[in-house]
C-alpha cells in the first residue's frame, strides 16, 4: 500500500470525523447561532470547479464562482468534490471550505512524489473517444475499458469522425463495435465535423459529470468545443485563467458546464487517464464478460493461455468470448509486465 493511501480503518475514522464536522456545522446553523467565525456567512453547498494549492474555486447553487480557502484538516480536495463552504461577508476576501462529502468515485493518477494522487471526484461516466483517424484500434478501446472498470465509473464508447467513412467501412466498423454492445457497453457513432450523433451524445452527457479520454487526435477537443458554450471554446485543452487562482492553473483539472446540460471535467492530466499501475487481477476483472467463467478453470493458478481445462479458452472456442477481446487481454498483460520490468530496472 502506498504511504499516502489510508487503510480502511483510517478512512473510516476520517469519514466519521467529516460526518461529525458536517453535523456540527448543520447544528450550529439550525441553532441560528454564529456557527464559528463571524466573518463568514451561512453554510452552503457547492462544487469544486478547480483547485490550486491551498485555494479552490467553488461554484454555488446559482452557478456563481467563489475563491475559497480550504480548512487545513480537510483531505486533498479535487475538481468535482461536493463541499460545504461559507462565503466571506467581506466580499474582498476568500470564502472557506468547511467540509467535504464522501466521493461517489475518484479518478487518480500516479505521482512520482506522492504515490497515487486524486485528480477528479464524483465523475459519473468516462467517454472513451475513438476514431478511424489516426487509427481505429480495438486494443486501445479495450485498454481504456479495463482502466474504467478498475475505477467503477461506467464508460461509454464514442466513435468520432464517421463523416470520413464510406458505407462499406462503416458496416465493417459497426460489426466490430457490436462486440461491445453485445457485452453491455453503450456505443455511439458521431462526427464533430457534420454534427451527426451530437444530439445523442448531448443526451448521454445531460445531468451527469463526464470526462473524455482517448488517444491524441481522435477529436476530444473538437467534440468538447461543440458541446460547450462558445465563450469557452478557446479554453479547452489549456485551462483558462479566469478563476484568478494563479498562473499555474493551466495544469489543474477544471469543471465546465455543457450547453445541453451536464458537466465535464477536463485537463490534459484527466485525458491521459490510462492503465496506470493495475494489478493483473484487475486487468482480468476489466474484461467484464470473463466474469462468469472465472473460477471455473481446472487449475486455480490458470494463466488462461495453453493451460489444460481453461474455462476462458473453452468459452472462446464456443464463441462466447470474442477472439479479439481474449487476444487483447493477453496483449495488455504482456505490455504491463514489460513496463514493470523496465521500470524496475531503471529505479532499482
Ligand atoms: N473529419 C473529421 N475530422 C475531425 C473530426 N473531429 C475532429 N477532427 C479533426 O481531427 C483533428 C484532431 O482533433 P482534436 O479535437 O484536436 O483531437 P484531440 O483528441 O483533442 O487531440 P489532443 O488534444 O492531441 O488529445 C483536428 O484536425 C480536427 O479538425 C470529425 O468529426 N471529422
Ligand atoms: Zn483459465
Amino acid at each position: 500500500m502506498s504511504k499516502n493511501r489510508l487503510s480502511k480503518n483510517q478512512q473510516r475514522r476520517v469519514n466519521a470525523k467529516h460526518e461529525q464536522r458536517r453535523e456540527q456545522i448543520n447544528l450550529a446553523d439550525s441553532d441560528n447561532e454564529n456557527s464559528g467565525d463571524s466573518l463568514f456567512g451561512e453554510v452552503q453547498e457547492g462544487i469544486v470547479i478547480s483547485r490550486f494549492g491551498k485555494l479552490a474555486a467553488v461554484e454555488d447553487s446559482s452557478g456563481q464562482q467563489h475563491r475559497c480557502n480550504i480548512r487545513r484538516t480537510l483531505p486533498s480536495l479535487v475538481t468535482g468534490d461536493k463541499v460545504l463552504w461559507r462565503a466571506s461577508l467581506d466580499e474582498q476576501t476568500n470564502g472557506i471550505i468547511e467540509a467535504v462529502y464522501d466521493r461517489t468515485s475518484v479518478l487518480s493518477r500516479p505521482d512520482f512524489y506522492d504515490g497515487v494522487k486524486p485528480i477528479a471526484a464524483n465523475v459519473d461516466q468516462i467517454i472513451i473517444v475513438s476514431a478511424v483517424l489516426p487509427e481505429f484500434s480495438l486494443n486501445i478501446i479495450d485498454r481504456y475499458l479495463v482502466a474504467c472498470e478498475a475505477t467503477h465509473i461506467p464508460p461509454v464508447i464514442v466513435l468520432n469522425k464517421i463523416d470520413l467513412l464510406t458505407p462499406e467501412q462503416k458496416e465493417q466498423i459497426d460489426k466490430q463495435l457490436a462486440i461491445y454492445t453485445d457485452i453491455g457497453y453503450q456505443v455511439l457513432c458521431v462526427s464533430s465535423e457534420n454534427r451527426q450523433g451530437m444530439a445523442e451524445l448531448a443526451a448521454i452527457l445531460k445531468d451527469r459529470i463526464s470526462i473524455f479520454v482517448g488517444q491524441s487526435g481522435v477529436g476530444k477537443s473538437s467534440l468538447i468545443n461543440q458541446l460547450l458554450p462558445e465563450e469557452l471554446h478557446a479554453t479547452t485543452g489549456a485551462v483558462s485563467e479566469n478563476s484568478g487562482l494563479g498562473q499555474h492553473t493551466t495544469t489543474t483539472a477544471r469543471l465546465y458546464h455543457l450547453t445541453g446540460g451536464g458537466k465535464i471535467i477536463d485537463s490534459p492530466g484527466v485525458r491521459e487517464f490510462g492503465l496506470w499501475h493495475l494489478e493483473p487481477q484487475q486487468v482480468t476483472q476489466g474484461f467484464i464478460e470473463f466474469g462468469e467463467y472465472l473460477g471455473l478453470c481446472k487449475f486455480r493458478d490458470c494463466k488462461h493461455q495453453d493451460d489444460p481445462g481453461c474455462a476462458l479458452q473453452q468459452a472462446v472456442c464456443e464463441g462466447k468470448i470474442t477472439v479479439s477481446r481474449f487476444d487483447n487481454y493477453h496483449r495488455i498483460l504482456a505490455s504491463m509486465a514489460d513496463v514493470k520490468s523496465r521500470s524496475n530496472k531503471s529505479y532499482k
